[in-house]
């Protein structure tokens, strides 16, 4: 059985850290309430994106948080991690499966309804739902879906999902509330002054949503 929370994951993008080292804002926000991590760095050589991985799993390994590779199969290799997140013109998920294994997660953007129709047909542990609203932190994103697009595609999806794009805590709770078993975020952690304090308030806004209890 694979063990994985979706409730708080948070993609990484060095370029937003305000300068501070990757490690630390991972560890920050994990302290805070973090879930899952994905390692997502766009501008970055081979060896880089290897060095990079191995870092933070060491750095979540004490805190039994899965490490999930961004797009690259080969380094999810090379480096042992948990999962592998892919898109729709990523490696094909039958490849990814194959190479990878069974019991490694993999999660997978679907962009529309089609998409998650089409997904149900493949060997995935999660979607991502995205974008959900428009971000500056992805410019080539499919159209915005919109807490309606969560609703359609949570209804029709086989699998757990997580809606990705825009998402803060002004945002958090209709995003659970629209069907989502949670929510993914860059900015929101990865430019807080507080990682920590930003991490532990979107877990807060996740857990109460969950229980439908009002903030
Ligand atoms: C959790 C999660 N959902 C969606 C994406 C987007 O993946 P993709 O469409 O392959 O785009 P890039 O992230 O590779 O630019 C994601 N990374 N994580
Ligand atoms: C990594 C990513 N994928 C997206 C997609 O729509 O596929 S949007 C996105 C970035 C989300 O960043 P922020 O939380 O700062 O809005
Ligand atoms: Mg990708």
């Amino acid at each position: 059985m694979k063990d994985f929370d979706l409730s708080l994951y948070l993609v990484t993008d060095r370029s937003l850290s305000l300068n501070r080292p990757l490690e630390y804002v991972v560890e920050e926000a994990v302290k805070g309430g973090v879930t899952m991590v994905q390692l997502r760095e766009k501008d970055c050589s081979s060896k880089e994106f290897y060095e990079l991985a191995v870092r933070l799993k060491i750095c979540l390994k004490p805190y039994k948080i899965p490490l999930i590779i961004n797009d690259r199969l080969d380094i999810a290799l090379a480096c042992d991690a948990e999962g592998l997140h892919i898109g729709q013109e990523d490696i094909p998920c039958a490849i990814a499966r194959k190479l990878f294994g069974k019991h490694k997660i993999i999660g997978l953007s679907v962009e529309n309804v089609q998409d998650a129709i089409d997904a149900n047909k493949l060997d995935v542990d999660y979607i991502g739902i995205s974008p959900v609203f428009n971000t500056s932190t992805k410019t080539d994103t499919a159209q915005a879906l919109g807490l309606d697009g969560i609703r359609k595609i949570t209804q029709i999806s086989m699998f757990p999902s997580v809606g990705i794009g825009g998402i803060n805590t002004g945002n958090a709770r209709e995003i659970i509330q629209a069907g989502a078993d949670g929510i993914s975020v860059v900015s929101a952690i990865m430019s807080a002054k507080e990682p920590l304090q930003a991490a532990s308030q979107l877990s807060e806004i996740i857990t109460l949503s969950k229980k439908n209890i009002d903030i």
